[in-house]
């Protein structure tokens, strides 16, 4: 999936007299004006300024950070927590409002907020069937090395890839907790450690692709010795800004930095063309060794994973050209087409360990207890006559049913 979301025109744009160039048409259609041509030049009708783009969504100034979630990412929820991979990225030029999507501010929260929210909620919901493990890792990588934003003191982290493929960040500071505030505590802190200066586009420009990685274990509560584990793996990523040297006015450690950043991107750029036109008669070969980035997000693009991407644009003249190739770039992300499978583990206990199997089994028969006992004393609060006993005899039935 392919969204573009165009922010609202700032007070500095307006400053220096750009009009808006990008429009919003319908849902999913954009129309971007070339603001350099002569709109009086006749032989040059109207329709060879206008370029028109369609996606799968497409947002303006008008929508809010609810509307941008819910049609990008709060269908992705479910299959995270049944054991899928999901990744959302947001994608553009430096000052275009990638952050404010994905981070937000504090009385607009964005799409990591309002994800891990649903996600607890759903948990909760469901917990009296499902066990669910959840750890959250959160890592830059800048100038093409890797930080863990949980623990900046680490030093720079490896890529490594598993016996299966599967791509691992070695010594990552992983995260357990259940609680949607928490994590935003230690999300807000590690984005403090993010890399950011002022650059003359954006006052306080991400210099670094920001990568927050939440996993979702999934196993019944009902002990078994085959058991199944399901893991779901979320990457929520604020890729830093596309930019001209030129625009940024970029000097020195600015342009090493613009460089790595175009180096990344351009060989996502590359992975996307490549994968555009996978299925076609032309064979392409796919090279995520190019960069940190592209190694790390090898299953999100042409993988085992649900991927969004949400496009950013300005709608001022001033920025048309980063807007144009914005445009393109995502245009020609809408054709990579990704196959999704389930994660599985199977985990044969030993006899050995239905000891702990039976406690674990007692300890849930306990939770179950105490659960049927508070909710009879909170009808018997209400007044109503329910005949306890009878909700037991059936909820104690249904236990050992179960466990059958
Ligand atoms: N949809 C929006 N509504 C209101 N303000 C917005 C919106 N999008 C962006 N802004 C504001 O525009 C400014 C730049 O946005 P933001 O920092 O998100 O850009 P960015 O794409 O992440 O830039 P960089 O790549 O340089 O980090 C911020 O002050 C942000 O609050």
């Amino acid at each position: 999936m392919v969204a573009l979301r165009i922010r609202p025109i700032n007070d500095a744009e307006i400053e220096e007299g750009a009009s808006i160039v990008a429009h919003k048409v319908d849902d999913q259609m954009v129309v971007i004006l070339d603001p350099s041509e002569d709109p009086d030049d006749i032989l040059r009708a109207n329709r060879s300024r206008e370029k028109t783009f369609v996606f799968d969504v497409a947002f303006d100034h008008t929508a809010t950070q609810d509307d941008v979630y819910v049609a990008t990412t709060k269908n992705l929820i479910e299959g995270v927590l049944s054991g899928y991979n999901a990744t959302v990225f947001a994608y553009g030029p430096t000052g275009a409002g990638k952050t404010y999507t994905m981070l937000g501010i504090d009385s607009e929260p964005g799409i990591y907020v309002r994800t891990l929210n649903d996600l607890f909620n759903s948990i909760e919901a469901s917990s009296d069937h499902m066990a669910y493990d959840v750890s959250m890792s959160y890592l830059e990588i800048y100038n093409e090395v890797i930080r863990d934003l949980l623990n900046p003191a680490s030093g720079f982290l490896d890529l490594r890839e598993d016996a299966k493929g599967g791509i691992q960040i070695a010594g990552i500071t992983e995260v357990s907790t259940n609680n949607a505030e928490e994590i935003m505590e230690l999300l807000t802190k590690g984005n403090r450690e993010r890399t950011q200066e002022p650059t003359a586009a954006n006052k306080t420009s991400s210099r670094s692709h920001a990568v927050l990685q939440v996993t979702v274990k999934q196993k019944s509560r009902i002990k078994n010795i085959n058991e199944e584990v399901r893991i779901g793996r979320l990457f929520m990523i604020d890729l830093a800004g596309t930019e001209r040297a030129s625009q940024t006015q970029n000097r020195g450690k600015r342009m090493k930095e613009g460089a790595h950043i175009n180096r990344s991107l351009l060989a996502l750029g590359n992975c996307i063309n490549a994968l555009s036109e996978k299925g076609s008669n032309r064979v392409h070969y796919v090279n995520y060794r190019d960069s940190k980035l592209t190694r790390l997000l090898k299953d999100s693009l042409g993988g085992n994973s649900r991927t969004v991407m949400i496009a950013h644009i300005s709608p001022a003249s001033s920025y048309f050209e980063e807007s144009r190739t914005t445009l393109i770039y995502a245009d020609r992300a809408k054709n990579i087409k990704t196959r999704v499978k389930r994660n599985l583990l199977n985990v044969s206990y030993h006899i050995a360990q239905y000891t702990s199997i039976i406690a674990d089994l007692r300890k849930e028969i306990e939770r179950l207890k105490a659960k049927i006992d508070e909710q009879g004393q909170n009808q018997m609060k209400k007044g109503e006559k329910a005949n306890i006993r009878d909700i037991q005899g059936a909820s104690y039935e249904f236990v050992f049913f179960k466990y059958m």
